[in-house]
């Protein structure tokens, strides 16, 4: 891909939801007030404080543009994901006098397009909102799709809604400032979707793991459009997860575990890499998967640097937590497993000696 082209991939309407595209490419910019549309006066430009530049830029942008913008500046990452930072969002668009055709922008890595979504969700019941992600991480997933949300007490995005952008900006120009240990999260989700549907991903990052490892790499805007092009083909299908979008939660039960026991200071993708391991040992001890796509999950994950074990003596609290996780149906457990490449499936109640047998596998 050029630095001039642009890739556009479509996510359609359903549930009574609009259609909407993705873009993928460099100066991006230029398209959103076309997304932000002719019927809205003021626009709030939602930013974590790592890009207060990016958001006050942007702000000003839209003044000239004519909008009456202002920018709310948010804590970084998972400190953003809470009801006192939402109520804080909501107090400053009430004080702008925000109305029904006024439109958000949440500028940021999944952390902020996740609180920005979910403001836009709850402010009047529902506000037009526009996506620019500035991780890997948020452009092939958190952006897309309309999971909306915030973390309680309790566990990872309890609460939420479905409510999708009206578009997705990825410029990939912002990933230069990204440091590794982000870049390297976001590839956790990028190889979900090579597991769960697209193995082709997997072939490239295999090829040259370090190569994938930086936005510099030359498959980064194939592996960054293969990976929004899973995602967009399940949500397009499936919005409310009332089947078949369960797939991309490959990992992640395990995952908000860990992520909840380490006081939300693992990154996401982290917590991500070590549930996909935990997952493909269930999926084999289970009898559903072969060895070596199990293998294929540590090999590929640790060549990229992303972590395969967790504390061995966390477990009691791990599956507490896992309890309530959102795929459980009073008691039962529920888990994505493979039943091949590219082959996802749920895994009802495992007998318990089976999920202390996989978690073994990824105790340190
Ligand atoms: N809604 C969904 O479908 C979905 C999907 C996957 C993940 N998520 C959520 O996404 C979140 C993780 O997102 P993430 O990995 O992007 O982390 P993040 O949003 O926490 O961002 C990581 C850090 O990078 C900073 N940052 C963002 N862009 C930057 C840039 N271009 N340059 C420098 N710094 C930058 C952020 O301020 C933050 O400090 C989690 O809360 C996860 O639950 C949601
Ligand atoms: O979009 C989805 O559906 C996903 O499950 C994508 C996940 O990568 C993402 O982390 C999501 O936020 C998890 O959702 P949750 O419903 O398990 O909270
Ligand atoms: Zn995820």
């Amino acid at each position: 891909m050029t630095d001039q082209a642009v890739t556009r991939i479509q996510v359609a309407g359903t549930a009574g939801t609009d259609p909407y595209e993705v873009l993928v490419g460099r100066q991006l910019l230029g398209e959103l007030a076309g997304i932000i549309g002719p019927q809205a006066k003021r626009v709030a430009v939602i930013h974590p404080e790592a890009l207060a530049g990016t958001g006050d830029a942007l702000r000003a942008d839209l003044a000239e543009q004519g909008y009456e913008a202002v920018a709310i500046q948010v804590p970084n990452a998972e400190e953003a994901k809470t009801a006192e930072v939402a109520a804080y969002c909501w107090k400053a668009l009430g004080q702008t006098g925000f109305t029904r055709t006024d439109v958000i922008v949440g500028v940021g890595g999944g952390a902020t397009t996740d609180l920005a979504g979910f403001v836009a969700a709850t402010w009047l019941r529902g506000v037009r909102w526009v996506a620019v992600p500035t991780t890997v991480l948020a452009m092939v997933d958190a952006a897309v799709g309309g999971k909306t949300g915030i973390n309680t007490a309790e566990g990872k995005n309890l609460v939420g809604a479905f409510h999708p952008p009206a578009g997705v900006l990825c410029d990939l120009a912002a990933l230069d400032s990204l440091g590794v240990h982000d870049y390297v999260s976001g590839l956790a989700e990028i190889i979900k979707a090579g597991f769960i549907a697209d193995p082709v991903i997997l072939d490239l990052i295999e090829a040259d793991p370090a190569a994938a490892r930086t936005p510099a790499g030359p498959h980064t805007a194939e592996l960054i459009e293969r990976s929004i092009r899973v995602k967009a083909d399940v949500v397009s299908s499936d919005l409310k997860e009332s089947g078949r979008r369960e797939i991309l939660n490959y990992g992640h039960t395990l995952a908000h575990a860990i992520e909840k026991n380490e006081r939300y200071k693992w990154r996401h993708g982290a917590a991500v890499s070590v549930g996909m391991v935990f997952a493909a040992e269930l999926g084999r001890l289970a009898g559903r998967l072969d060895d070596a796509t199990a293998d294929r999950h540590r090999a590929v994950l640790e060549s990229v640097g992303l972590p395969l074990t967790y504390r061995g003596d966390q477990w009691p609290k791990l599956l507490e937590t896992m309890k309530v996780d959102k795929k459980s149906r009073g008691d039962l457990l529920r888990f994505i497993v493979l039943d091949g490449l590219a082959k996802p499936t749920v895994l009802e109640g495992p007998d318990p000696a089976v999920l202390v047998a996989a978690y073994g596998e990824v105790s340190a």
